[in-house]
């Protein structure tokens, strides 16, 4: 396979093959860099030494030594005369063996011009510092400012350690307007993850013990199940490990970046922090703009070899539906479903049961309008239920669990499963055979299940019976519609008391219902053990690196949704969009699509995408202490809700949905372009499908956002719909760094009242950049912001702005950890001013 090296400056590490598995010719990219103090020239000459790498896990091979998993290829040489006098800047070249005799492969050595570069680019990167420092920062403080309504106790309770810039900027017609910037950390940082660790092991108990309520099983299915709970049980211990460290933690609201890879913070999302703009123009009321910046989503401390979530999980999918030969391969969809009905049993039969006891306690009362309530929503649930359970699944999980029980035989073989001898590893083929033990009767889940119907149908006509018997003034309310069942009304004594004619009737309900769960979560437990048997041990692995992702990403978009929560507290359009559609959360991120890089945007994919499994809901908290004001998470995997507690002034004021907990949901979208000089390599060499999959797909999800907002606000803006249209052309045009399509996502999500999100790796640099554009962008096309102010405002917020003191908090340095080299691979508006970047240890 052809080995391209490209002689990039800034770059000397050698980068994993860019392939995707399955597809053959893989292309092994590396740069290679001359360090500006090495004197370099016409007559330099370059050596490659090729080796070949077997053993993934020696993945520096700077000294590489034979016999461990590393080879020597061949080697080649070349003058750097060569490749500038090359054509099309590129060399192919012959690698040779040790002797020089055998041509062992082909390298391609390709000059990298950084391309973004224009005429007269220099001149900005060296900006003129004179300039700049004509700087319009008029004050700047660590606590806010007094009577500041941004630094309310409202907000003080998430919200923590501000700190805010003031500038004062030129509009075009010659007046000033007032900018204060204000960055604050969240406690949601930490809260989040803390509370999500203790759900994951409540869950992963939970689970451990269903497992153990399947009963006797045969020896090849308990030898899965023992080996399941024990790894789930690893997972345990290691969450309690981490949880119990995190407990530890004191001091700042935000993890670092230096500390992106510590274990014990694998879930605390990076250098989290909100970012407000607030620009005061004469004559005109306040606007503010929010961003919360955060470092991507993605599992660090186990790192990304392989590729992130997406990459791996269908990767891992694949080779389950493979070699899944120990146990019944079940769909993604199959164990997704299999989740959902163990969760609407479990959330379903305390209702119907407190439902049923309602119903007695009116029957009790002799309250007919009372009976007719309770019988309403117990009806409703009831029938909620039975639905849920109405799923060919639950139906062959049932066989195939009485098929895993000792004593099984089979139609055609009349002899044991291969299963069930005594080798645990025997192949298994339960789908082949039609599983015919005489104990079992195929239709006996009907029957079952029916009864729950059946006995609610009593009940109703129980109920109508005993309406009929009502002396007509009692009776004024629409009667049910009649179910006669006479079988079971004649057997009731129709003078007698109403609680004692329903009683049995209920109590069989009961019965019925709490029958039909235990097998119901039986057969799903059976569908979940063969799902985590298959996967075994990988299959785990990456239910933690999803953890970790999500983690993260939950702590933001919490972190977001609670700032904007408390900004439009006085907006009504904003609370009745919030309840009736929901809100767009939206993610702008500037990773490369190279190298480790990569991985990180397969993690961070999957985490965001993960988050529409997220709603939330706004309580009245108990008192206006702080402590009280934290949101609560509750919840599973497959859907969490987070609670937001008010305060009793604050909550009274909202619409009576949302007062009554209604369910707010967020969509979260990514949109990503690459800006640096990895991305340039990728852009050229590499593979960019990950950043334009991402951002069709995502584009698709903001459009039908847009277009089921049936809000005539959003409707009849005509902009907006402009915008959308310009964004699905950015997404499908071929067109490098083209940052376009964040400042469209970024408007749109603004004009739809979203959450905006601002990532790159450790949220500190490149995302620094772009929040300041943004914010000199908003300034010039909503306030006027003078033109000749505009590189000077950018300038001055990057120099001395809240972004400068963001990279000061994680690494103690007030320098963005830039070269110039890289700079130069930069779109230009994304160039911080002379001075303020460099080598630093970050
Ligand atoms: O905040 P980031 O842009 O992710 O910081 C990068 C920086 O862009 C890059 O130039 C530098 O070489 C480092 O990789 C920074 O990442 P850290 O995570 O090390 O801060």
């Amino acid at each position: 396979d052809p080995v391209r090296v490209h002689i990039i400056p800034g770059h000397s590490r050698l980068h994993r093959p860019l392939s995707w598995p399955g597809l053959g010719d893989p292309l092994f990219l590396t740069g290679v860099t001359f360090p500006p103090e090495y004197p370099a020239s016409p007559e330099t000459l370059v050596k490659l030494t090729v080796y070949d790498v077997r053993d993934k896990a020696r993945d520096n091979v700077s000294k590489p030594l034979r016999g461990e998993g590393v080879s020597f290829l061949g080697s080649v040489t070349f003058s750097v005369s060569d490749l500038l006098r090359s054509k099309d800047d590129q060399l192919t070249l012959n690698l040779r063996s040790s002797d020089g005799v055998l041509a062992v492969g082909t390298v391609l050595v390709s000059r990298v011009n950084m391309g973004e570069m224009e005429e007269g680019d220099m001149d900005h990167i060296t900006a003129d510092v004179q300039q700049a420092q004509k700087c319009t920062l008029v004050c700047e403080s660590s606590q806010g400012t007094q009577n500041d309504k941004d630094n309310s106790p409202l907000t003080g309770a998430v919200f923590k350690n501000p700190v805010c810039k003031v500038y004062k900027f030129q509009t075009v017609d010659s007046k000033w307007m007032l900018v204060r910037e204000q960055m604050e950390e969240c406690t949601l940082s930490f809260s989040i993850p803390r509370q999500l660790l203790h759900l994951y092991i409540q869950e992963d108990m939970r689970r451990i013990q269903e497992l153990r309520d399947l009963g006797e099983l045969s020896p090849h299915w308990d030898n899965l199940r023992k080996e399941v709970i024990g790894r789930y049980g690893q997972v345990i211990a290691a969450y309690q490990e981490t949880l119990a460290e995190l407990n530890k933690i004191t001091g700042p609201s935000f993890k670092p970046s230096c500390s992106k890879a510590q274990r014990y913070l694998e879930f605390i999302p990076i250098n989290l922090h909100t970012q407000r703009m607030r620009v005061t123009c004469p004559r005109q009321t306040d606007a503010f703009y929010d961003v919360i910046t955060v470092g991507a989503p993605a599992a660090h401390f186990q790192g990304f070899k392989g590729g992130g979530l997406q990459r791996l999980l269908s990767r891992h999918e694949a080779e389950k539906k493979s070699t899944a030969y120990q146990c019944i391969y079940y769909s993604p969809e199959h164990t997704a479903k299999a989740q959902e009905v163990l969760h609407s049993v479990g959330h379903l039969q305390p209702l119907i049961s407190g439902l049923a006891d309602q119903l007695l306690q009116a029957a009790q009362q002799h309250s007919m309008a009372g009976l007719r309530e309770a019988l309403k929503n117990l009806a409703g649930k009831t029938e909620q239920f039975v639905h849920a359970l109405k799923d060919e699944l639950v139906k062959s999980a049932l066989l195939a669990l009485h098929a895993a029980q000792p004593g099984y035989v089979t139609k055609n073989q009349n002899q044991t499963l291969p299963g069930h001898q005594d080798s645990p590893v025997a192949p298994l083929k339960r789908q082949d055979s039609i599983p015919c033990h005489k104990e079992y009767d195929e239709e006996e889940w009907d029957r079952v299940w029916a009864d729950v119907a059946k006995s609610l149908n009593c009940v109703i006509a129980m109920v109508d019976k005993l309406q009929e018997q009502e002396p007509i003034n009692n009776n004024q309310e629409q009667p049910i519609p009649k179910q006669v069942l006479a079988d079971v009304i004649t057997s009731h004594n129709p003078e007698g008391d109403w609680r004692e004619q329903l009683c049995p009737l209920v109590v069989r309900l009961k019965e019925c219902v709490a029958e039909v769960v235990v097998r119901a979560r039986r057969a799903m437990t059976f569908v979940l053990l063969q799902e985590a048997a298959c996967s075994i041990p990988q299959g785990l692995f990456l239910k933690q690196r999803r953890d970790v992702v999500f983690s993260q990403a939950l702590a933001a978009l919490a972190c977001g949704f609670v700032m904007r929560l408390y900004a439009g507290m006085e907006d009504k359009g904003f609370l009745r969009q919030l309840h009736l559609v929901g809100l767009v959360a939206q993610f702008e991120s500037l990773l490369s699509t190279y190298s480790e890089e990569i991985g990180m945007l397969e993690d961070m994919e999957v985490g965001i995408s993960d988050l529409h499994r997220v709603a939330f809901k706004i309580t009245l908290a108990k008192t206006d202490n702080p402590c009280d004001l934290q949101p609560v998470v509750i919840g599973r995997r497959d859907h969490y809700t987070v609670e937001v507690p008010l305060p009793q002034l604050a909550f009274q004021t909202l619409p009576h949905e949302i007062k009554e907990g209604k369910a707010l949901q967020v969509y979260p979208v990514l949109f990503n372009v690459g800006i640096n000089e990895q991305q340039t390599i990728a852009d050229r060499f590499g593979d960019i499908s990950l950043q334009e999959r991402i951002n069709q797909r995502n584009f698709e999800i903001l459009d039908s956002y847009y277009k089921s907002l049936s809000l005539p606000c959003f409707q009849t803006q005509t902009d907006l719909k402009d915008l959308l249209e310009t964004l699905g052309q950015n997404v499908v045009t071929k067109k490098r760094k083209n940052v376009e399509i964040l400042w469209l996502a970024g408007t749109i999500c603004r004009r739809l009242n979203g959450i905006r999100f601002t990532s790159c790796k450790s949220a500190k640099d490149r995302t620094s950049m772009s929040v300041t554009l943004e914010q000199c962008a908003l300034l010039r096309d909503e306030h006027q912001l003078n033109k000749d102010y505009f590189i000077r405002a950018l300038d001055c917020m990057r120099r001395e702005g809240c972004r400068i003191e963001n990279v000061q908090k994680n690494i103690k340095c007030r320098k963005y950890a830039f070269n110039m080299l890289q700079l130069m691979a930069f779109p230009k508006i994304y160039r911080p001013p002379e001075g303020t970047y460099g080598k630093v240890d970050s």
